[in-house]
């Protein structure tokens, strides 16, 4: 599955590129707005959420029709989630960059831009649209590139959200000194999730960095136990967006992951 994702990404991005070339682009990314320092939302004490504009999926194909991403972030935010995710690839998932800027623009909350990142021109458009997050899947990139396009996202004054999915690549993740480390419960080869993924990785994430629990978060319970494993953040999507009330199933999920809360 991911090797199909990412020709499609490829293509569309080569076909991008063709009608706004690099330059023009990196010439936005520089007058973008100021970046949403996206670590210290993230270090705050408990499990922060981090809530996912999501239309469909590869796994469960269409999920939300989301006319208004903007109005469904604005929830997310009212419900005390510390960034909110768009999920910007379009063949799968049905996202854009248009959805990004929507977003960005009327929450005052830090944005992550969740694509499949393979080179620079991708990285320079996320800042173009006012991101402040990355992802970068270590999965998808080879060491070199996954060290140039980390250096290049904080050159551009963002953080990336360096995702794994076993032990191999959390440690090639924390050699290549990422902040913030995203341990995804779906496999991305077979779209299978399995908690029991995050439980064995988040604990062996060196404690100077910030683990994020991904994939298949639905309940309080859930939370916790991401807690348990000491991930500082939970990164939910389906859960939130087949919510009648994405307000309050965000709140839900953000008193789960409070201080103190067992
Ligand atoms: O969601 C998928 O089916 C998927 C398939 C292939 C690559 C990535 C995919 N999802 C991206 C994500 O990582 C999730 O959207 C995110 O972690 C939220 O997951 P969930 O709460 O289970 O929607």
């Amino acid at each position: 599955m991911l090797d199909s994702l990412l020709a499609g990404v490829r293509e569309d991005v080569a076909q991008r590129e063709r009608a706004v070339p690099l330059g023009a682009v990196r010439e936005k990314a520089a007058s973008a707005p100021v970046v949403r320092p996206a670590l210290p939302a993230l270090e705050q004490p408990g499990v922060s959420l981090v809530a996912e504009v999501k239309r469909r999926s590869p796994s469960k194909g269409s999920l939300a029709a989301i006319a208004d991403p903007a109005a469904l972030a604005r929830a997310y935010e009212a419900g005390g989630a510390a960034v909110v995710s768009v999920l910007t690839e379009a063949r799968r998932f049905g996202g854009s960059l248009a959805d990004l800027v929507a977003v960005r623009s009327e929450v005052g909350l830090p944005v992550l831009r969740k694509d499949f990142l393979v080179g620079e021109y991708q990285v320079q458009e996320a800042r173009a649209a006012g991101a402040d997050l990355v992802l970068l899947i270590v999965a998808a990139l080879d060491d070199q590139q996954l060290g140039d396009l980390l250096a290049l996202t904080r050159e551009l004054g963002m953080e990336a959200l360096v995702e794994v999915h076993d032990e191999s690549e959390l440690e090639r993740a924390v050699a290549a000194d990422a902040r913030i480390i995203g341990v995804n419960a779906r496999d991305l080869r077979t779209l299978e999730v399995d908690p029991g993924t995050p439980d064995r990785l988040v604990p062996l994430v060196p404690g100077d960095r910030v683990a994020v629990s991904e994939s298949g978060i639905s309940t309080a319970a859930d939370v916790r136990r991401a807690a348990a494993g000491g991930a500082r953040a939970a990164l939910v999507g389906e859960s939130l967006v087949t919510s009648s009330d994405p307000e309050a199933a965000t709140r839900a999920l953000v008193s789960a992951g409070l201080p103190g809360v067992s």
